[in-house]
């Protein structure tokens, strides 16, 4: 066997029930939560992948006591605001939800770091939070190409204690900021204004960020997402126990398969309550025809078999809010009785690859028709007699890997290279995908 590669059978049906693994989003920032606060949290439910493992080891590294609870759970022992290593080299592969808020928290405590990553890390900016954090003192140095990593940390020196910062690029920046803010409010005891400049992408993710801070005890106000304010006697304070709601954006792909193959499909660990902002996605599905229903801790989708050549619905839809779970949509896209319209996505130019580029390039090897700009994509649905069989290039990310895999609904013989690169999120994602399936 060669695990480089998976073959995907020609698929007709899928149906099943399934539980989500964490969520990425919230597993990383409650680590850091958990490690920044004043006493232990066990973190139930949590997320096991690589940017998880990524998080956890630099945690581990700056001197933070992780231990495993049992193969759900973990225990965090709060180092209140301080971590006891110093000085240390980081390296944080290509998990942004590490990346951005490690810099912001290191630069913030003080000490001297460096933080790296895989190349493509070093392709992702993050001038706009480096900006953002030399505006309140903050020593941060690029060592390769200005406004990217690698970079240096070494000890702030506080000035102001105001922020402008721009959220176009990333929200990520933002919620960086946010969480590192109660540090900087207990070392200079001053309130901390954030403004944002222009526009704010990726808002659901803000909020995720609002929501956990609350549980930590750090409740903050905004202004309709232009200004934050930290108050000065801010501290972190763990809520003892914490369980994390399944992956939204994991979910698209298994909710997909039951809009497409039939289904039903049902997935625990997020339901109608869930703080993620890609449960929006469900109604994507909704639109395309697919039919969605919730409980407390579960969604379900029931739809049409495209296999045998019934369609989805074609859609036109803004997809600022919810970027991640975007990419699977654009692969259900193959599948709609007309062109599909996927407008504000200039995010994906500066992820886990440029996934407009990636996009279409895979899109068009299966046969369909795709055109793009700088930030949207139009797809046309593959018409019977044009389906190629191919081998999908995944481009080393595992959005691309977990969307394409749907195309296996259709006509063509789909590969998979590098299946693997799903880890970073969703390690045994092909193994529950195989368990919903009926060829
Ligand atoms: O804050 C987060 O957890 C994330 C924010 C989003 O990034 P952008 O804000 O860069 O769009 C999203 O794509 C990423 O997977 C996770
Ligand atoms: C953009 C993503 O990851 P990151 O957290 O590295 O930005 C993603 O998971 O789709």
């Amino acid at each position: 066997m060669n695990d480089n590669i998976l073959n995907l059978q020609t698929i007709k049906l899928a149906k099943g029930v399934i539980t989500l693994p964490g969520s990425k989003s919230i597993s990383n920032r409650i680590l850091l939560l958990a490690a920044l606060s004043n006493n232990e949290t066990n973190i139930n439910d949590i997320l096991f992948s690589e940017d998880t493992e990524i998080m956890m080891n630099a945690l581990k590294t700056l001197g933070v006591k992780i231990v495993l609870n049992n193969d759900r759970s973990i225990k965090v022992i709060g180092n209140d605001f301080n971590f006891p290593v110093k000085e240390s080299n980081l390296f944080l592969g290509n998990a942004g939800t590490a990346f951005r808020p490690l810099t912001a928290v290191l630069s913030i405590m003080g000490g001297s770091y460096i933080l790296s990553g895989i190349d493509r890390m070093h392709e992702r900016p993050i001038k706009d939070l480096v900006d953002a954090l030399c505006q309140i003192g903050a020593n941060i140095k690029y060592l390769k190409n200005e406004g990217y990593p690698p970079i240096k940390i070494k000890n702030p020196n506080f000035t102001n204690n105001h922020i402008n910062i721009k959220g176009n690029v990333s929200s990520q920046f933002l919620t960086s900021i946010l969480l590192s803010g109660p540090i900087f409010n207990y070392k200079t005891q001053k309130n901390l204004s954030i403004y944002i400049d222009g526009d704010l992408i990726s808002k659901p993710y803000i909020d995720i960020t609002l929501n956990l801070m609350k549980r930590f005890g750090v409740d903050i106000q905004h202004n309709n997402f232009k200004r934050f304010e930290i108050l000065a006697n801010s501290k972190y304070t763990s809520p003892g126990n914490i369980y994390i709601e399944g992956d939204a954006s994991s979910a698209s792909y298994l909710l997909s398969m039951g809009a497409i193959g039939l289904g039903p499909v049902r997935v625990y660990g997020v339901g109608k309550n869930s703080i993620q902002g890609d449960i929006e996605f469900t109604k994507i599905l909704n639109i395309m025809g697919a039919s969605i229903s919730f409980g407390d801790n579960w969604i379900e989708s029931r739809g049409i078999k495209v296999h045998s050549g019934e369609k989805l619905k074609a859609f036109n839809y803004d997809f600022n809010l919810i970027p991640d779970a975007a990419m699977t949509a654009a692969v259900l896209a193959i599948f709609a009785d007309g062109p599909c319209k996927l407008n504000n996505i200039g995010s994906w130019r500066v992820k886990e690859t440029d996934r407009i580029y990636a996009m279409q390039n895979e899109l068009q090897k299966i046969g369909a028709k795709v055109i793009s700009g700088n930030d949207w994509m139009i797809i046309y649905p593959i018409n019977d007699n044009e389906w190629k069989d191919a081998t999908i290039d995944t481009w080393n990310d595992h959005r691309i890997a977990m969307a394409l895999s749907l195309a296996a609904f259709g006509k063509s013989k789909i590969t998979i290279s590098n299946p693997k690169c799903v880890n970073k999120t969703f390690p045994n994602y092909f193994d529950v995908y195989k368990n919903l399936i009926i060829n």
